[in-house]
C-alpha cells in the first residue's frame, strides 16, 4: 500500500467504554489471530504522523504491557462520556491538522478505506464521515483539529451525541461508492454472537 501525505494526520483509536454487550474489553479480543485494536492501527499505519489509543484508565496498563504507540486516558474533565469524549482527549494532547478516528470494535478496517477517507480532506470541511448502505459512520471518519473548542462547549453542556456536532459543521459525506469498498468494512462488533458470526466466514 502506497502511503499518502502523513504528516498532518494522527490516528484515533477509541477504545474506552464499557464492552457491556461484548463481556470484556472489545480491543482485546482477537479476530484473525490479531486483536482487535490492532486491526485499527495497522489500517491507520500507513497514512498517520502517529496513532494513539485513549481508553478509560482501567485499560492502561493492560494497553501500556502490549502495545508500542501512545495510550492515553480521556481527559478528567470528559471522563465517562463517551467516543467524543475520546476524541476531544487525543486533540488536546496531540497537536495535528486533522484526526482520523477508528473505533476499536470494527476488525475489517483496512488501509483501503483509510486511504480512501483521507483523500477526501479539504481546507473547507471540518469533516469526512462515512455513510454506509445510508447508515452514517461518525466512529470512522476524519475530524479537523479546529473541531475543538466546539466538542469542548458541546460535551459541557452534556450534550455527547456525535450527529449533534457533525450537523452543526461542515461534513463531506462518502458512499461505499465513493470509497470504493465493501459496506462490509464498516461492520461493527458488539457482542459475542457477532464475533462469532463474523469468524465463521
Ligand atoms: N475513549 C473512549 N472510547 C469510548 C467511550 N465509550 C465508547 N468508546 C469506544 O467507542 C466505540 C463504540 O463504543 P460502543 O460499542 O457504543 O460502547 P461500549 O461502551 O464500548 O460497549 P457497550 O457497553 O456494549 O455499549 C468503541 O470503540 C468503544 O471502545 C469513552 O467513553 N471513551
Amino acid at each position: 500500500m502506497k502511503s499518502a501525505s502523513t504528516s498532518d494526520l494522527t490516528g484515533i483509536i477509541l477504545a474506552g467504554g464499557l464492552s457491556s454487550r461484548f463481556g470484556s474489553p472489545k480491543a482485546f479480543a482477537r479476530y484473525k489471530n490479531q486483536l482487535f485494536y490492532e486491526h485499527a492501527r495497522n489500517a491507520l499505519c500507513p497514512f498517520v504522523r502517529e496513532t494513539v489509543i485513549v481508553s478509560s484508565v482501567d485499560l492502561l496498563p493492560r494497553f501500556s504491557r502490549e502495545v508500542k504507540v501512545d495510550v492515553i486516558r480521556d481527559a478528567k474533565e470528559h471522563e465517562g462520556k463517551g467516543p467524543l469524549a475520546g476524541i476531544f482527549s487525543v486533540m488536546k494532547d496531540f497537536v495535528n491538522t486533522w484526526y482520523m478516528v477508528l473505533p476499536c470494535d470494527m476488525p475489517l478496517m483496512n488501509s483501503h478505506a483509510i486511504e480512501k477517507i483521507v483523500s477526501f480532506r479539504r481546507g473547507e470541511i471540518d469533516a469526512v464521515i462515512p455513510k454506509i448502505n445510508g447508515r452514517i459512520q461518525p466512529l470512522a471518519g476524519l475530524y479537523k483539529r479546529s473541531l475543538l473548542d466546539k466538542i469542548d462547549c458541546q460535551l459541557n453542556s452534556g450534550d455527547y451525541r456525535m450527529m449533534d456536532l457533525l450537523s452543526q459543521v461542515t461534513v463531506k459525506w462518502v458512499t461505499e461508492i465513493d470509497l470504493d469498498l465493501s459496506p462490509d468494512v464498516f461492520q461493527n462488533v458488539n457482542d459475542q454472537e457477532a464475533l462469532n458470526r463474523l469468524s465463521s466466514r
